[in-house]
């Protein structure tokens, strides 16, 4: 298959999610059953690298993640439009984490946390894993993790959306121009655990 433009020869690139044998029964069984809050992705998404966005170094002193990867629109998106879904390994947490080999990764997304299950992108993934938080590069995201369902596959996972109109203070939202960065909140819960407090 054909690697995006930029993507690190280290990471492994995929076009569809890798189940783990982690995964417990229970959210095996829970990934097939469509949850209210999701949004059904365009059937037509391709598979394989992405038309919508493209990964870029960033070779900025004053952007936070200088010397690392961001993601770009390769057009101009809509609020609330879909851009990208985001793959990796959906595993289930281990009750140790000094045994858990997601426990530490800056790449892992919870999926459902009543059934510790989550997709981390750190060594597999594709180009969602280059989403960087606003922190320090904008005044606010212009998107957001939303609970997709995949209809082709019938499954649960996580895409990335452009923030609608109105959330989080963007009134006046009127999507993301093309070369613009894609930007989300990673939350607080992120940066208080790699700071050690807990804002
Ligand atoms: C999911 S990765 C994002 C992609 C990453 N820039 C890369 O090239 O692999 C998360 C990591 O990116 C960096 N990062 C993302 N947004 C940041 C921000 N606003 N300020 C500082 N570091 C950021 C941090 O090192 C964080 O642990």
């Amino acid at each position: 298959m054909s690697l995006p433009k930029n993507w690190p020869p280290e990471t492994k690139y995929i076009s569809a999610p890798f189940l783990s044998p982690t995964l417990s029964k229970e959210a095996r069984t829970s990934l097939l059953t469509r949850s209210k809050e999701s949004r059904e992705i365009p059937a037509s998404t391709p598979r394989g690298p992405s038309h919508t966005v493209h990964i870029k170094p960033i070779n900025l002193p004053s952007h936070p993640a200088n010397g690392q990867r961001g993601l770009f629109a390769n057009k101009a998106l809509k609020p609330g439009e879909f851009i990208i879904q985001y793959l990796g390994v959906y595993h289930c947490s281990t009750a140790d984490p000094s045994t858990d080999p997601h426990a530490h990764s800056d790449y892992d997304l919870s999926l459902d946390r009543e059934l510790k299950m989550g997709i981390d992108a750190d060594k597999t993934g594709n180009e969602a894993r280059f989403v960087n938080d606003y922190r320090g590069v904008a005044e606010r995201p212009n998107a957001e993790f939303m609970e997709i369902w995949d209809p082709r596959r019938k499954e649960r996972g996580i895409g990335v959306w452009v923030l609608g109109t109105g959330k989080s203070g963007n009134n006046g939202f009127k999507g993301i121009k093309k070369g613009e960065e894609i930007l989300i909140s990673y939350g607080k819960g992120f940066w208080g655990a790699r700071s050690g407090g807990d804002s």
